[in-house]
């Protein structure tokens, strides 16, 4: 399941206030269009605007349909994800640090082979790249070995996109100034001890000191990569197809604002590493084009600390103000005093007020149900994906804590409705009518949430409609050969399964080709035409 980022904390008064303002702001007839700078985008179906909470985002310039293509734009900047992953510099895909590891011949970085696509590409390992890090082997490749520790290989790849960054000022002037013009929270970083002084020991005194980068012994270098951290932190996309993972800042994706369901989806095409953004929904015109900067399978207080700790905000969108976000109730945990309420945040947009009841007097402090969460959390992720058992002990150990859509039983629903089905030993020859009928409950479980958070055009519909589709037929494939179902029945269950076939086919062929969710609305297109339908 994607995850993604972290860090910081300072006082919310100030933010609060300006909050309600752009509340008021958000029925954005009131917001002031700004002129089009040189390097913004050019369309005709959005436009910049300004408040004073979101700063610049975009705003629909007219009524938009659903599936419209509003952005698609090559990264300004790429580089490896911030994680323990050691990745190929060209193409970031995984690669080893042993000693069999293929290496670059000019740095010693490892790379995934001598014919990685990303060699000498803007998009990959340059060449001006190479030879810094080539004058540099002792501080940098010459560390990256199989002893080396997951934090150690994190810190040292969290300098590669740094880097990459600075030397854009010399070789491409223009990409660097627009990636300067984009939002750092400089300012409310600095105020935060922690943060500051991680990346000025991780990231400014190591370029300094180990990568011997002379010119940040000036303090306005220093602070230039200081800026460039924050701009990372706030602007970066997490992308990657089949395994690549890399972040990108892109020229003018970054202006959008977020919103926990958002009315767009974007995916990024495994060649070129462009983003293409699209409308998921139907959007008025005059309303703010959004994106989720987190992952929204997650609970409220865990997006809101997510977008703090790393964006320097805290959200206030209509699910995060709502106990119940949306109807979906996936924060919901059953309550541990009378064991029939149901206990939920009272005022969510007050991060640590307490939990309540909504049967008994019981409270919970939110502190305490954040460790509670996490314990849980840790529970599910130390469970391989493809633990059918595992993942089935879990759902069972957790429905008298949680209830049934929570985040956490939600995820390992999703896991299973991908495995169910799909690996040995669980195909669907083999399976078992328990099995199926488990795996079509999950997959409805699933998509009724996800039909509430992120409706429309989005991957994930696409993906668990996709799944759905197999238990339906088969289903009602054995019913009617038992008599079990009329022939009336049998042909509702076929048009079901031709309804998710056609949704499922038109969303994930928007993805890029070559990626696995492409491969996968061919794969819905095939059986359509099997079908005859
Ligand atoms: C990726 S940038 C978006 C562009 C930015 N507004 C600018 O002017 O450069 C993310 C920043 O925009 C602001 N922002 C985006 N969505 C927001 C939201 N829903 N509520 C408050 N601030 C938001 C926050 O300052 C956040 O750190």
């Amino acid at each position: 399941m994607p995850g993604r980022k972290k860090i910081h904390h300072k006082s919310n008064k100030a933010r609060h206030q300006r909050h309600q303002k752009a509340d008021r702001d958000n029925n954005s007839e009131q917001n002031t269009p700004e002129k089009e700078s040189e390097d913004g985008p050019n369309s005709d179906a959005f436009h910049i605007a300004q408040s004073e909470i979101y700063g610049r985002y975009l705003v629909a310039s007219r009524q938009l349909e659903a599936g419209e293509l509003l952005i698609t734009e090559e990264p300004l900047a790429i580089g490896p994800c911030v994680s323990g992953d050691a990745v190929c510099l060209g193409c970031y895909q995984p690669v080893g640090l042993g000693r069999e590891q293929y290496r670059c011949p000019g740095c010693g970085w490892p790379l995934c082979g001598a014919s990685c696509p990303g060699l000498g590409r803007r998009i990959g390992h340059t060449t001006e790249e190479c030879a810094l890090y080539g004058e540099r082997r002792p501080a940098a490749a010459e560390l990256l070995n199989d002893r080396t520790s997951p934090p150690r290989v994190r810190d040292l790849y969290e300098l590669v996109m740094i880097v990459r960054i600075l030397l854009l000022r010399t070789h491409a002037p223009e990409q660097y100034a627009m990636i300067t013009r984009m939002e750092s929270h400089t300012e409310e970083r600095r105020k935060n001890e922690k943060l500051w002084s991680h990346y000025e020991q991780k990231v400014v005194r190591r370029l300094r000191d180990e990568w011997k980068l002379d010119d940040l012994a000036a303090e306005e270098e220093a602070q230039a990569v200081h800026e460039i951290c924050g701009i990372l932190d706030v602007n970066c996309f997490e992308i990657g197809q089949k395994g690549a993972k890399a972040r990108t800042l892109y020229p003018s994706a970054f202006l959008l604002a977020h919103d926990c369901s958002p009315n767009t989806a974007h995916t990024d095409d495994p060649r070129s590493y462009a983003i293409l953004l699209r409308t998921s929904r139907r959007v008025r015109e005059q309303e703010a084009l959004t994106l989720s900067y987190a992952y929204t399978l997650q609970g409220t207080l865990k997006r809101r600390s997510f977008m703090y700790e790393g964006k320097l905000f805290w959200c206030r969108c209509q699910r995060c103000a709502d106990p119940q976000e949306l109807g979906s109730d996936c924060s919901a945990l059953v309550c541990r005093s009378c064991l029939k309420g149901t206990v939920r945040a009272v005022t969510p947009l007050e991060q640590t007020a307490d939990w309540a009841c909504d049967r008994c007097d019981h409270r919970t402090k939110a502190l305490d149900l954040e460790n509670q969460l996490d314990r849980i959390n840790n529970d599910l992720e130390a469970i391989d994906v493809h633990d059918v058992p595992g993942l089935e002990n879990f759902l069972l150990r957790y429905r008298e804590t949680l209830r049934p859509n929570h985040y956490l039983l939600l995820s390992a629903k999703y896991s299973l409705c991908q495995i169910y089905g799909r690996i040995k030993g669980y195909l669907l020859p083999e399976m078992s009518l328990h099995d199926i009928v488990r795996k079509e409950r999950y997959c409805r479980e699933f998509l009724a949430i996800i039909d509430l958070l992120e409706p429309g055009l989005t991957r994930l519909r696409g993906l668990i409609m996709y799944e759905l589709h197999a238990p339906v037929m088969v289903m009602a494939q054995m019913g009617m050969q038992s008599g079990q179902i009329s022939r009336q029945e049998f042909q509702r269950r076929l048009k079901e399964v031709s309804r998710l076939l056609q949704n499922s086919r038109d969303i994930l062929l928007l993805e890029p080709e070559g990626s696995s969710e492409h491969e996968m609305g061919l794969a819905a297109a095939d059986a359509i035409t099997k079908m005859g339908i």
